[in-house]
């Protein structure tokens, strides 16, 4: 069964090289964590008492403003941070996706970079092997694809990954807003291969602060806040909870087109 379970975990960061002194005044800003500084070292809290379970079939979105802890707690639902404090179980094969580029090989071949990266994300040698054409397909990258990826620009390296990242298969998939962040042209052509990657997966976090991505691909969402869960609900009553205002009122007419029975709507 596929499932992550965290009871009371937190996350702390100590940072050494800090500079106390200007820190205990506390002027908290209102992004980023939270920042202790009782004991010697100053830490931050990035994550604090954070108890949740979550199941195939979810689709939970993650909102908050930055610093407010999304990206660590995705790491730790990957497992790739363990909790300073309680504890987090994972049952199923992973795929971190929160940054495109990891996982890429300068020196060696766009071709190769599909091969490895997809064993990165867990697939098997294989599997790549017979999606490599329908990948090189949608980068639209030719004959760039035997070159080493030194010589591609950002965004076709952008295209490259996501090519990559929309052809696995994953039990757990775990998004971070990068994902988002390439051009609007691309990311549109992308969309139809996003939604059904999360179509395939068994369960999906994605951590974003676009809220037509998050309608599309989400059903529930949790609104992270100085490393807490602040509210956990229904997507549309969360971002309207965070944002002040229903997310329909500003989306798209095009977006809510692709929605058609909006999935937010029915979320639970
Ligand atoms: N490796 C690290 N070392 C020290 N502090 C960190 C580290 N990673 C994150 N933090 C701190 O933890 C807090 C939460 O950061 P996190 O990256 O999880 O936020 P986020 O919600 O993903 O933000 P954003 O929307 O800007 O990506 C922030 O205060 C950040 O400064």
């Amino acid at each position: 069964m596929i499932s992550i379970d965290v009871w009371n975990a937190s996350v702390d960061f100590p940072i050494f090289d800090a500079k106390t002194r200007s820190l205990k005044k506390k002027v908290l800003g209102k992004v980023g964590g939270k920042i202790g500084t009782d004991s010697k070292v100053p830490v931050i809290e990035a994550l604090h008492d954070i108890t949740l379970s979550v199941k195939d079939g979810d689709r939970v979105g993650l909102v908050g403003h930055n610093g407010a802890g999304k990206s660590t707690l995705l790491r730790l639902l990957s497992g790739i941070y363990e909790p300073t404090r309680g504890t987090a179980r994972i049952n199923g094969r992973v795929a971190p996706v929160f940054d495109l580029g990891v996982g890429m090989d300068q020196e060696i071949s766009g071709y190769e970079n599909i091969i490895i990266r997809g064993l990165y994300l867990g697939m098997s040698r294989k599997q790549m092997e017979k999606r490599i054409d329908d990948i090189a397909d949608f980068t639209e990258l030719g004959d760039y694809l035997s070159m080493p990826l030194r010589t591609y620009s950002t965004g076709m390296r952008v295209r490259l990954a996501l090519g990559v990242v929309t052809s696995i298969d994953p039990e757990i998939l775990l998004l971070d807003e990068g994902i988002g962040a390439v051009d609007a042209a691309f990311l549109n052509k992308a969309r139809d291969r996003l939604v059904d990657l999360v179509r395939r997966s068994g369960l999906l976090v994605f951590a974003s602060h676009q809220d037509d991505l998050l309608l599309e691909l989400c059903t529930s969402a949790i609104w992270m806040d100085e490393g807490r869960m602040k509210m956990h609900g229904s997507l549309r009553e969360v971002l309207t909870a965070y944002k002040g205002k229903d997310p329909f009122e500003n989306v798209s007419k095009e977006t809510l087109e692709r929605l058609g029975e909006a999935p937010a709507m029915s979320g639970d």
